[in-house]
């Protein structure tokens, strides 16, 4: 059996950044940046009022209070601008600019909020609610540096800095497939020997949550032929393709099947528990990665998490590796298997202790669900007593 950073070496290996492409500032949520963004001029580019109120000089202020005459009205966006003469004011709004000659700005709480004379209760250094040109960045500055990872913050300043489309690397397209005769789709009535299909749904999600676009391409049955032919199908639009199912040992194995002979997959034993047996290649001419995950419904979510999810992260450019772990103590004993390293589900409490769910069996979807962090059990730990220290994923 290989070890699992072993088999995460061989992924990490294979798989790679995807190439660059000028995206529309539409489509960059979650793409990685490809160059380094400057801005082509000052922010903000004026001088301008940090509130509502009026410009004026601010040695006028002296003998405050003082009523002064209003000579104009300035709103954000104004162009045509008059100068502020000593002893004179113009009303300002907030992210107007500035006209000249005033060095300092009252908001109107201080005033009487007169229109045609203001009377201005109290003094005000120079510079008062001011934004000055260029003290957020200076004209050539670098805003965002090749490797940002572009979020809602990150997309406001390429706005900010007057982009339409910036050189990044997209969000991985990832096809999912499950695989299983036994199959349903939620909505549909079950007969006996059937269950509902849950794989691709919480593939497809956990694509999303880590930075991907998913796709589901919908179940197939024990046919490796209609397996190959799906694949086909989702070569073409595809950076990535995960199947679930079809692995292991049994008389219909269709992933397994389908693709050992193409001799670009390799199905293997990996030593942990669960998502023991695991397939990762590549397919077509384009050399698209193929995770090929175990059936069962909380392997297939932990192998995603930990094989799929630092792919997705290379592809994206992103530093890759194993999930970051926490140390928590654990509430209840933890048994694991000699050999194999053991990723059970938990509850992570503020306190510090980690509780281990009831129902560890990588079927047990609803134990799943009530989780929120995964226990690490080294391979050569069989046995954790209540109240020891242990490693944790956060989920
Ligand atoms: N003789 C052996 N049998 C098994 C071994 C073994 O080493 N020797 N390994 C076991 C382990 S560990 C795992 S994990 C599973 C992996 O099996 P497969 O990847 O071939 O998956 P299936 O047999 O298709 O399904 C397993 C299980 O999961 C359910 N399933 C599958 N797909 C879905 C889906 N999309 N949604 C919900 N549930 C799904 C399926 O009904 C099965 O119950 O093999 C063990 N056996
Ligand atoms: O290794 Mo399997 O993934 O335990 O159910």
């Amino acid at each position: 059996m290989r070890s699992v950073d072993e088999h995460l070496a061989e992924i990490l290996a294979t798989v790679r950044p995807l190439a660059p492409l000028e995206l529309e500032l539409e489509q960059t949520l979650g793409a990685t940046l490809a160059e380094d963004v400057t801005s082509p001029v000052p922010l903000p580019p004026f001088d301008n009022s940090a509130m509502d109120g009026y410009a004026v000089r601010a040695d006028d202020l002296a003998q405050a209070p003082v009523t002064l005459p209003v000579i104009d009205d300035v709103a954000a966006g104004s162009t045509d601008l008059r100068a502020v003469g000593p002893g004179h004011t113009v009303r300002i709004m907030t992210g107007a600019p500035v006209p000249a000659g005033a060095d300092c700005v009252v908001p109107v709480e201080w005033t009487d909020g007169g229109t045609v004379s203001v009377t201005i209760d109290r003094r005000a250094e120079v510079g008062h609610a001011i934004r000055r040109a260029g003290e957020d960045v200076q004209a050539g500055e670098v805003v965002l540096k090749a490797g940002t990872l572009i979020g809602p913050a990150q997309l406001g300043i390429l706005a900010g800095v007057g982009r339409r489309r910036v050189l990044a690397r997209p969000r991985p397209r990832v096809v999912v497939i499950a695989t299983g005769a036994e199959l349903v789709e939620p909505g549909n009535p079950l007969v006996t020997g059937q269950i509902w299909e849950s794989n691709s749904y919480t593939l497809t999600a956990a694509v999303r949550e880590a930075g991907g676009e998913g796709f589901r391409a919908g179940a197939v049955g024990d046919d490796p032929a209609e397996l190959l032919d799906r694949l086909d199908t989702a070569l073409v639009r595809a950076d990535a393709v995960i199947t679930s199912g079809g692995v292991s040992m049994g008389a219909y194995e269709p992933v397994k099947e389908a693709l050992s002979p193409l001799g670009t997959v390799k199905f293997e034993k990996v030593a942990m528990q669960p998502g023991m047996p695991q397939g990762f290649g590549v397919l077509g001419d384009d050399q698209v990665p193929i995770f090929a995950l175990p059936g069962n419904p909380v392997s297939s979510f932990v192998s995603f998490q930990l094989f799929v999810r630092p792919a997705l992260d290379r592809m994206r450019g992103l530093p890759a590796g194993l999930p970051a772990t926490v140390t928590a103590r654990t509430t209840g004993p933890l048994r694991s298997p000699s050999g194999r390293r053991s990723y059970l589900r938990g509850v992570l409490s503020d306190d510090g202790t980690v509780s281990p769910v009831h129902g560890q069996g990588s079927h047990q979807l609803a134990a799943l669900a009530l989780a929120d962090a995964l226990i690490v059990v080294p391979e050569d730990v069989t046995e954790v007593p209540a109240g020891s220290s242990v490693e944790v994923i956060r989920l």
